[in-house]
């Protein structure tokens, strides 16, 4: 089975482990039938056989050796059950250290369609009780097998070399069972499937609440999202509990059956005893063991249970384990190169599934320009710019960094040549200055400062009570949307890199403060291509170029002054910005 196959190459290190716990798990339940065996040859030879008196004064040591070896016995079993059970747990622990990790790496070099179509809450599911759900069946589950089984066969074994009539009549009532067992196997299994998307959509709604609390408060929507969640709550417990009374179902008929067990020994056993076919000792032998028959028996519902969960369980893993991401993230080793920052758009569209978002766009950039691009929402401006940096690959055309398309460059380099600061912000429960230094934590703390002045962000950091040592909350809290951008745009620019692309990044700060940010990109003191996406003309008067984008295809392409000689969608824009407003952005880009 593909499934099990899976799970032994990803025991690769632990294997030997896991078979000596196995090999150990067979020899301790064995060890199962050797006390009884020595109750029957004590209750025979000095309780109810003939010479039984006799016996009890001549053969004394026999009795004592009898009854250490009992004890001898007990306690191997017990030290055998601790070192099985501690190879059960080293082995799967370590095989899920070993896929965990395995996981998170698959998952962060997923591409963004995989983010796209995958909830947080269902990946969060996978990585924790799903991973931990094959642990346990891995050391738990099947260990119960095993030995139940080993118990099982040792048990009818040892009946058969009693009498073998007496075990058929015992074993006369596994085939029902087993008949029990499948119908229960095959009606639960899609059972749990159901309950584990459940699991899945409660967690989802979860951390969607949790990390969305603050709109929640903000529209005041806390009942709602409480019945929302209690919504889940109740189909994920419905579920649960569905599954739990279909075992009832099944429950009586297998319980009737488990205790059948002993009425057929009291019967045919007591019959046996009394013909003189069996001994005392040997019904007594019997009676000790008809628990190794009958709670398999017993148990074979919450075993299949608990399989049918695993089966669940490592379906999913096995879905993350075998995603592939399209635009695969090689890790080459490649000489570090400073590309040019030449950009070229060459007759790209791009789909989103199948919604077109972008058609036929070309332009080009040449390095150390300043390119603007503006546009009504929803026109395809971020899609856009994530095309270079390959976020997405492009439907038709190409995508030239360097006059190379850039799916033929190497993506770590490529992604490292590229200073992004996204339209939604996301900062690290970090420092600030971690949060500025990330994409490159070996830098100075004075070029982190110097670039948290170009930011305009040095002023609001120094007032903060730790500077830039204050950790800032989960993505940000704490800070103004103005001065999250500000990190944002610090920190890329320190990556110092030769392509800078600027998603809206200025939108939240006031006039003054973005004039200053203005002025600092125009004086980076390294070489540097910037596309800037932004919806004020002042940010894009001073722009070499403005593209504007209006339904993803570029209507417009010029300066400030030629856009605005057009007198088309720049300059109605310009015209709505500039009235009312006190400070005025001039027809040649100047205030
Ligand atoms: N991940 C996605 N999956 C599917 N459709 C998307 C995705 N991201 C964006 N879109 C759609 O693509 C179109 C362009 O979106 P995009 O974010 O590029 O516009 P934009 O011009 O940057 O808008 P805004 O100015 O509001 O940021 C929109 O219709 C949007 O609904």
């Amino acid at each position: 089975m593909f499934e099990l196959k899976w799970l032994w190459k990803n025991l690769e290190g632990d294997r030997t482990r896991y078979i000596l716990a196995l090999v150990l798990s067979v020899v301790g339940s064995s060890l199962t039938i050797v006390n009884p065996y020595i109750s029957q040859r004590i209750v025979d030879t000095f309780i109810t056989g003939d010479n039984a008196i006799q016996n009890l004064t001549e053969e004394r040591a026999f009795l004592i050796m009898l009854c250490m070896s009992m004890i001898g016995f007990s306690l191997l079993r017990t030290g055998l059950a601790y070192l099985t059970t501690m190879q059960y747990e080293r082995s799967s622990q370590n095989m899920l250290y070993r896929i965990r990790i395995f996981l998170y790496n698959k998952i962060q070099g997923q591409d963004m369609h995989y983010y796209d179509h995958n909830r947080t809450g269902d990946l969060m599911t996978k990585m924790t009780g799903d991973l931990d759900m094959v642990r346990h069946s891995m050391a738990w589950i099947i260990k119960t097998i095993i030995e139940s089984l080993v118990i099982f066969i040792a048990a009818v074994i040892y009946f058969f070399t009693i009498d073998a009539e007496l075990t058929l009549w015992l074993l006369i009532l596994s085939p029902p069972i087993f008949v029990v067992a499948y119908i229960f196997a095959k009606r639960v299994r899609p059972m749990y499937i159901d309950l584990r998307e459940r699991l899945s959509q409660l967690n989802t709604t979860t951390q969607e609440n949790i990390s969305g609390n603050r709109v929640v408060k903000a529209f005041a929507r806390e009942d709602y999202e409480i019945e929302k969640f209690t919504d889940k709550n109740v189909n994920y417990s419905k579920a649960n509990k569905t599954a739990a009374l279909v075992w009832l179902d099944y429950f009586p008929y297998l319980e009737t059956f488990a205790q059948a067990f002993n009425v057929i020994l009291m019967l045919v056993g007591g019959l046996f005893v009394m013909n003189g076919r069996i001994t005392f000792g040997e019904y007594a032998a019997f009676s000790s063991l008809i628990w190794a028959i009958s709670n398999p028996m017993r148990n074979i519902g919450i075993i299949i249970n608990d399989i049918q969960r695993f089966f669940a369980s490592l379906s999913k893993i096995i879905d993350v384990y075998y995603a592939r991401p399209n635009i695969v993230n090689e890790h080459n080793l490649v000489e570090k190169r400073r590309y040019d920052g030449r950009i070229e758009f060459d007759h790209v569209s791009f789909k989103y599934d199948n919604v077109k978002v972008l058609d036929d766009v070309s332009f080009k950039v040449e390095a150390g320009e300043t390119i603007a691009i503006m546009g009504s929402t929803g026109s395809g401006k971020t899609t856009l710019v994530n095309l270079i940096p390959r976020f997405y690959d492009v439907s038709e055309g190409r995508v030239l960094v360097d006059g190379i398309d850039v799916r033929k460059l190497e993506l770590d380099q490529l992604r490292g040549n590229i200073g992004i600061a996204t339209q939604d912000v996301l900062l690290f429960s970090d420092t600030i200055d971690g949060n500025i230094a990330y994409g490159d934590p070996d830098i100075p703390e004075e070029e982190t400062i110097g670039y948290a002045r170009l930011a305009a962000a040095h002023d609001f950091i120094t007032k903060m009570p730790e500077g830039y040592d204050t950790i800032v909350g989960e993505r940000g809290v704490g800070l103004s949307g103005g001065q999250k951008q500000r990190i944002a745009l610090a920190r890329a620019l320190a990556v110092h890199s030769p392509i800078l692309i600027l998603d809206d990044t200025t939108s939240a700060v006031d006039l003054e403060t973005e004039e200053h940010i203005q002025q600092s990109l125009r004086e980076l003191d390294y070489s540097c291509t910037k596309i800037i996406i932004a919806q004020r003309v002042s940010t894009t008067a001073a722009a070499d170029r403005i593209l504007i984008l209006e339904d993803g295809r570029i209507i417009e392409e010029g300066t400030h002054a030629e856009l605005l000689a057009k007198r088309g969608y720049y300059y109605e824009v310009f015209m709505l910005q500039n009235e009312g407003i006190g400070r005025k952005v001039t027809t040649h880009g100047k205030e």
